[in-house]
């Protein structure tokens, strides 16, 4: 084509371009297909008149598609983006890693250190208590401050905590080094979601703060091979396994003095002139006219519409728009934690143990494989978002995750349904406690974390079995009795059940736990983040984002401090009935109340929750056809099937 006439095609297009824009501003719809800095064509597929029409008048279809298609593919995002992404993701890594690390950590250190039962739930807890705190707080912090000095500071506390950690000699210098590194777990969780979502072009803005999630579960599964390593050295390995987490935040930290500031903050704030320049860095050759506007006039609209007097959060509650959103993002987060993945991770060795592995050591390997599972089907789910949306994504993990979950508790109920009898009832040693010896069969002996199950095997059944207290300073073995010395009773043949009974069905229990994380990793664990990112207006984005990360942080300590007692009142496969009863109440949840955000942009998502909650269901009104964009980038066209979400 000359150049002439592929100057007139640009024309041409640029002209139906801003002609449908203003249409459509003009009927207030929200153009959902439109990326940023762009405007969309929108013409179904099957009756490609509109895009004949548009061809006409500059040169015929075929030059114009053709000219569309040469753009397409000369038009990429950035590198620079990507570098973005990562970087922030590493408060994603860091959030993973030291929630995961502190388990293999507490083996070790509870034997050095002497501590307790308090002091290790102290030790465990005190992290994500922190992290509840910063992630409400966050959301000033990155109002007044901006995403990049949230992440900057994120990442000096994990750094300080990480030395303080390594360097602890007393257990109130390790609580103090666990509390600090909780403060920057909270604000990088809140933040960095943010951040990526507001710096990347709208079709690929979900997989990009996706990544975040990838990263979580990737340093979990960091952790538990750390954990794993560093376990063979009994003296001073929790220091490295707690230290290392500085590797990562000193990067970060160092990455993010030459990064810059998420240029939607950087518009509300007014400094205009460096939002363009960023904007325009981040959006390569494409023009950014269109999205700067958007978004400067998205801003004083809402100013307009909902005022600026009195604190975010009161206006998010008296607007209904965003009050809605409000609900929804606190509903994912609370129902992502109700449905147990954290019961799951932490416990995920004595899971194990059940289902027939017997070695600790092994036992934690194993730990790390289902880390590794976790980390892998998050992949999954990167690669998902952009094509199937958020909300199928979601709805679909979670109803499998619910089906696993009565998988597990199936499992459980085999199981206790062939525990085997206590045969044998040992005298207690004066002094020594003789609760144990009460029980009558293993699966109530397996649920008192006091005691153990001590037996020997004739073939496949278990004989002279004793219920019998559990040694506290390691758990391996028992505190009297036949099954009191490791090294000794594992050379006689004989057996000690800590948490676990052994039982036939316990593959059952191996089988749940597999496909609850198969199901859960891709959906449930990453939407939650990546739609509250999505779904708040400029001006709500931090204090929504805080608050939805203050329900998750919050849930999450509930359900993982109580799980041992919900077992012991309710047995192991009440509490996962339990969880599939949560996860199937937040089903009812998402298909009625999540709409799909997918490639659309921030400024748009708002109109979503117009209508009354609940009426999401209802108005999936994509499915099933096929539409076919132009997209009009300046003077870039595209040809893309991707951004199914705008129909007119
Ligand atoms: O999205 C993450 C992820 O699924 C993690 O594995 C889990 O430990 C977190 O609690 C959750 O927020």
């Amino acid at each position: 084509m000359s150049r002439k006439a592929s100057e007139n095609v640009e024309y041409t297009l640029r002209s139906l371009s801003s002609l449908m824009g203003e249409r459509r501003r003009k009927q207030q719809e929200p153009d959902a297909a439109s990326a940023a800095g762009e405007c969309s064509l929108l013409a179904a597929a099957e009756s490609s008149t509109s895009l004949q029409s548009a061809g006409a008048g500059g040169g015929g279809v075929g030059d114009l598609e053709r000219a569309a298609r040469r753009q397409f593919q000369q038009d990429e995002t950035p590198a620079f983006v990507y570098v973005v992404a990562v970087f922030s993701a590493l408060g994603g890594f860091l959030f993973g890693y030291d929630t995961g690390v502190v388990s293999g950590a507490m083996l070790l250190l509870k034997r050095q250190l002497s501590l307790d039962a308090l002091w290790q739930e102290l030790l465990v807890s005190s992290t994500v208590g922190a992290a509840a705190v910063s992630a409400l707080a966050g959301g000033a912090l990155n109002g007044v401050f901006g995403r990049r000095a949230a992440i900057l500071l994120a990442s000096a506390l994990f750094t300080a905590g990480s030395a303080v950690l390594a360097a602890a000699n007393n257990k109130e210098t390790l609580l103090a080094g666990r509390l600090v590194v909780g403060l920057g777990i909270g604000i990088a969780s809140m933040t960095v979601p943010v951040y990526i979502a507001e710096v990347s072009p709208p079709n690929l803005r979900g997989r990009l703060v996706t990544i975040n999630t990838l990263f979580i579960t990737g340093g979990q599964f960091f952790a538990s091979v750390v954990d794993g390593a560093f376990s063979y050295l009994q003296k001073d390995g929790w220091r490295y396994m707690l230290g290392l987490a500085a590797i990562p935040a000193v990067i970060q930290f160092f990455g993010f003095l030459f990064l810059p500031e998420s240029p939607r903050w950087l518009i509300q704030k007014g400094q205009t002139q460096k939002a363009r320049r960023i904007l325009s860095q981040m959006r390569g050759n494409q023009t950014i006219d269109e999205e700067y506007d958007s978004i400067k006039n998205n801003i004083e609209e809402e100013e307009k519409e909902v005022g600026s007097a009195g604190p975010v959060i009161c206006r998010m509650l008296s607007y209904p728009p965003t009050r809605r959103a409000l609900i929804v993002g606190c509903g994912l987060q609370m129902f992502q934690q109700l449905s147990g993945i954290n019961t799951i991770m932490y416990y995920s060795a004595t899971i194990l143990q059940m289902s027939g592995v017997e070695d600790d050591r092994l036992a934690i390997w194993l730990a790390s494989v289902t880390a590794f599972t976790n980390f892998i089907f998050t992949l999954v789910g990167v690669w998902l978002v952009e094509k199937v949306g958020r909300r199928k994504l979601t709805f679909g993990s979670l109803a499998g995750t619910t089906v696993a979950l009565i998988i597990l508790a199936l499992g459980f109920v085999l199981s206790a349904q062939v525990s085997p009898r206590i045969t044998f009832k040992p005298i207690a040693p004066s002094g020594q406690n003789a609760t144990c010896t009460r029980y009558s069969y293993c699966n109530e002996c397996m649920l008192d974390p006091d005691c153990g199950f001590c037996y020997k095997m004739n073939k496949s059944t278990v004989i002279d079995s004793s219920c019998v207290p559990v040694n506290k300073a390691s758990t391996n073995e028992a505190a009297w009795g036949r099954c009191e010395n490791e090294t000794k009773f594992k050379t006689e043949d004989i057996f000690w059940a800590y948490n676990f009974c052994p039982t036939p069905y316990s593959w059952t229990a191996l089988l749940g736990l597999i496909l609850y994380l198969v199901f859960f990793a891709p959906g449930m664990g990453p939407m939650p983040w990546t739609v509250n990112s999505e779904i708040y207006p400029l001006w709500a984005r931090s204090t929504g984002n805080a608050c939805s990360s203050g329900i998750n942080w919050i849930f999450n300590v509930l359900v993982s401090l109580t799980f041992l007692h919900t077992a012991e009142y309710l047995t192991y496969y009440g509490a996962f009935f339990l969880y599939a009863g949560f996860a199937a109440v937040g089903l009812l949840f998402i298909y009625g109340c999540l709409p799909e955000t997918k490639g659309k942009k921030l400024e748009e998502i708002e109109s979503l929750f117009d209508n009354r909650l609940c009426t999401c269901g209802t108005s999936d009104s994509d499915e099933g056809r096929y539409i076919e964009y132009i997209r009009v980038k300046g003077s870039n066209y595209h040809l893309s099937d991707n951004d199914a979400s705008d129909v007119e």
